[in-house]
């Protein structure tokens, strides 16, 4: 079933060229899941792996057999393509030094290891204080060049003597096949690893887990890495990894041991369903935090428990066994768990029984992985944020913050928690460790592997009439945008995306599968609707789900071919993560379409801005950019309080509550109506509604009063 053209109406439209089609996210074909290399990195790659990579022969194996629906299939076939820059040709090989390397010689030396991580862009650096770098080595492959730094230098160091003395170059992760061989991970973890069919590691893999896995004192560590890069796998392995070592020397001590924390239960229910693939088989469990759920001490020897409903690895999805009514699951035994995934209120509201008491503490707890750590600190979530940091408190915890976006005050953030909790510790740690920040790519910009549209629509009305056109795109030749479904449309409140959604649903003919085809979901539906609509998402059954910013970070739909921003984002971080949720894992093709109107000229600079940036970073000609220097040039700088006040309430205008055309007592928020009637037409409306309202009332006074003896006959009025 071809559903652009079902969307479209038309059986004339020219069918998309092959190539084009090729490109999309939902046909599955991911390209090789890194996002930056070089064709020099490759063939050292290349040598040092021992083998060339097949790319051709896999590409041609993938563009074989593709559903037609299948948005979201599992990418079981390893991603073997790269981007054009990294095809080294026979010539390129021949010429190559790097071909001297023998394929046995798996060791690096410094210069091998900086070309490496500065082809990927994978930039580490230490956070510490430069007294403490120069007295604690960190890192046996720096070990050299820390000896070098003395003490006493410090304080004469130039700017740019201290930044180079806080840069590291560890050992990259060349295949996953290493982490078995090299970092003697578990087997079985490593088995389902291989399992998932990944065998390039992403960028941020092949960054991070040589440093979570290696033979030097885990650091803490701060990650900016792409949306869609793979961070889940990167943090998951070695939290999974270093229980396993757990459970083998200490076989006595069961309870939480790790705590992975997400803003939304959408993305706290994907790193359990992630997690379950991983622990199979491994004797690791892991969790997802439900309402009601108990964490607390059992009289074991201080042991945190929680109650657990579900066996370590049963089912993709837990959403069943989370809606067991609650006489059921008080029946369920207590048991204990390793991984608990959870958001920051509800773990809250368990330790401190709903803010009754003080916080209890999880003294077992060796890994805090904050996913999407900027907003977990964010003043939104940053007191429960804390709160849960602090009660962990094991002398030898670790903390990993992973996100695609970090303000430098979440840095800043992040040491001084890091150092209070150094101080107040009774216990001190076994031993030193690190601080470490990696970067990939430029940080806080946009994947370079999306196309952006920034589309001027004047009007609320003209926005609509936009998005109708992306959704019926025969009938408008003027648009050049052509966005196949599934995708994302993002509002700014929840009123606004049910008004939407109401908007839309009966534009998809009923060929296509009508309104089921469309759905919306927001905060304010019951668990339940969420992850049913989540699941039909995810299944291919709903094409298109309007949306607030609640899905906007870290929700992977793998074969999502575009979003859509029908109100602009209140950030640039926002519009980085929700444009985001296409071209996961390197795959072409993803579009992003963002309307703004005259009251949001004020605030695109920053999303023009991030859109430049992306641009570069994908490389091409200055005449294909989308946006032109004459137009960042026109549009205005904001001040930082409004900055402020935009990322806190969205554009003013949009706030009012009274959007949609039922609700609406005719005042107010008229420009920011979402509706394609006009004023005529809902007063017409509205005089119809008050008509059959008061003769409603006339009747149901009549039937009380005994006077009419067929109250159920009357049919109303006529249209
Ligand atoms: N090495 C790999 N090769 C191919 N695909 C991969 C690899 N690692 C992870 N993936 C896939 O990439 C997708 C994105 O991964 P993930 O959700 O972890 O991204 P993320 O970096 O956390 O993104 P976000 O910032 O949006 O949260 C997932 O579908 C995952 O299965």
């Amino acid at each position: 079933m071809d559903a652009f053209r079902l969307l479209t109406r038309s059986t004339k439209l020219k069918p998309a060229s092959s190539a084009s089609d090729s490109r999309l996210p939902s046909t599955g074909k991911a390209a090789n899941p890194q996002l930056f290399r070089t064709a020099e990195t490759d063939k050292l790659e290349s040598a040092k792996n021992g083998k060339k990579r097949k790319r051709n022969a896999a590409v041609q194996q993938d563009e074989e057999d593709v559903p037609d629906l299948d948005f979201f299939g599992s990418n079981k076939r390893p991603a073997a393509s790269v981007t054009e820059t990294a095809v080294a040709t026979e010539d390129d090989e021949k010429v190559s030094a790097q071909d001297a390397v023998s394929e046995d010689d798996d060791s690096m030396d410094e210069v091998e290891r900086r070309t490496i991580l500065n082809s990927h862009k994978i930039k580490v650096t230490d956070m510490r204080d430069l007294e403490a770098i120069q007295v604690q080595p960190t890192s046996t492959t720096d070990s050299k060049k820390k000896k070098k730094t003395k003490k006493e230098e410090a304080p004469t160091l130039s700017k740019k003597e201290q930044k180079r003395a806080r840069r590291l170059f560890p050992e990259p992760l060349l295949n996953f096949k290493e982490l078995r061989s090299k970092y003697k991970i578990s087997s079985r973890l490593a088995e389902n690893v291989a399992e998932q069919g990944f065998t390039v590691p992403t960028e941020v893999q092949l960054g991070t887990l040589p440093l979570l896995l290696g033979e030097s004192s885990e650091p803490d560590l701060l990650v900016v890495a792409p949306t869609g890069s793979g961070k889940t796998l990167s943090f998951l392995i070695p939290v999974i990894n270093k229980i396993v070592r757990h459970h083998h020397s200490n076989p006595d001590e069961h309870g939480i041991l790790s705590l992975v924390v997400a803003p939304t239960r959408e993305l706290a229910s994907q790193i359990v369903n992630e997690g379950r693939k991983l622990v199979a088989g491994t004797g690791v469990k892991i969790t997802l935090m439900r309402k009601g759920m108990r964490v607390g001490d059992d009289g074991d020897a201080g042991a945190n428990v929680l109650e657990e409903n579900n066996e370590e690895s049963s089912g993709s999805e837990d959403e069943e066994a989370e809606n067991k009514p609650a006489k059921e699951r008080a029946n369920i035994p207590v048991t204990k768990s390793d991984i608990l995934v959870t958001t920051p209120l509800m773990l809250v509201n368990a330790l401190s029984a709903n803010r009754t008491t003080t916080m209890a503490t999880l003294p077992l707890v060796r890994s805090l992985v904050m996913d999407e750590a900027d907003v977990l600190l964010d003043p939104l979530f940053r007191e429960q944020t804390l709160d849960i940091w602090k009660s962990c408190s094991h002398p030898d915890l670790r903390v990993g913050l992973w996100s695609a976006t970090m303000g430098s005050n979440i840095e800043d953030l992040t040491k001084s928690t890091i150092r209070e909790r150094l101080e107040d510790l009774e216990q001190k740690p076994s031993e030193p460790h690190a601080l470490l920040r990696l970067v990939v790519g430029l940080k806080d910009s946009a994947i370079p592997n999306i196309d952006h549209k920034l589309v001027y629509a004047a009007t609320e009305q003209g926005k609509l009439m936009g998005l109708r056109q992306l959704l019926r795109p025969a009938a408008a030749s003027a648009s050049d945008i052509r966005l196949r479904p599934p995708f994302l449309i993002f509002t700014q409140t929840i009123p606004r995306a049910v008004a939407l959604h109401s908007e839309l649903k009966y534009d998809i003919p009923a060929e296509a599968g009508g309104s089921s085809r469309i759905a919306v979901l927001h905060s304010d539906l019951s668990d339940g609707q969420r992850s049913d609509i989540m699941r039909d998402f995810r299944k291919g059954e709903i094409w298109i789900l309007v949306t607030t910013d609640l899905l906007a970070r870290g929700v992977d739909f793998r074969g999502i071919n575009g979003v859509v921003n029908y109100d602009i984002p209140n950030s640039a971080a926002v519009y980085v993560h929700r444009v985001g949720r296409t071209g996961r894992a390197g795959r072409e093709g993803g579009i992003a379409v963002t309307y703004y109107t005259k009251e949001d000229i004020p605030y695109v600079k920053s999303i023009a801005n991030i859109i430049d940036v992306s641009e570069k970073l994908r490389g091409g000609e200055e005449g294909d950019k989308s946006i032109q220097k004459w137009l960042l040039d026109a549009l205005p700088n904001l001040s930082k309080n409004s900055k402020k006040d935009m990322k806190r309430h969205g554009v003013k205008a949009r706030q009012a509550p009274r959007l949609t055309d039922k609700e609406d007592d005719g005042k107010g928020a008229r420009g920011m109506r979402i509706s394609t009637k006009s004023g005529f037409e809902r007063r017409m409306e509205n005089n119809k509604r008050g008509a059959i309202e008061a003769s409603r009332n006339r009747k149901a006074a009549a039937a009380a009063s005994g006077n009419v003896s067929d109250a159920g006959s009357w049919g109303g009025l006529d249209d």
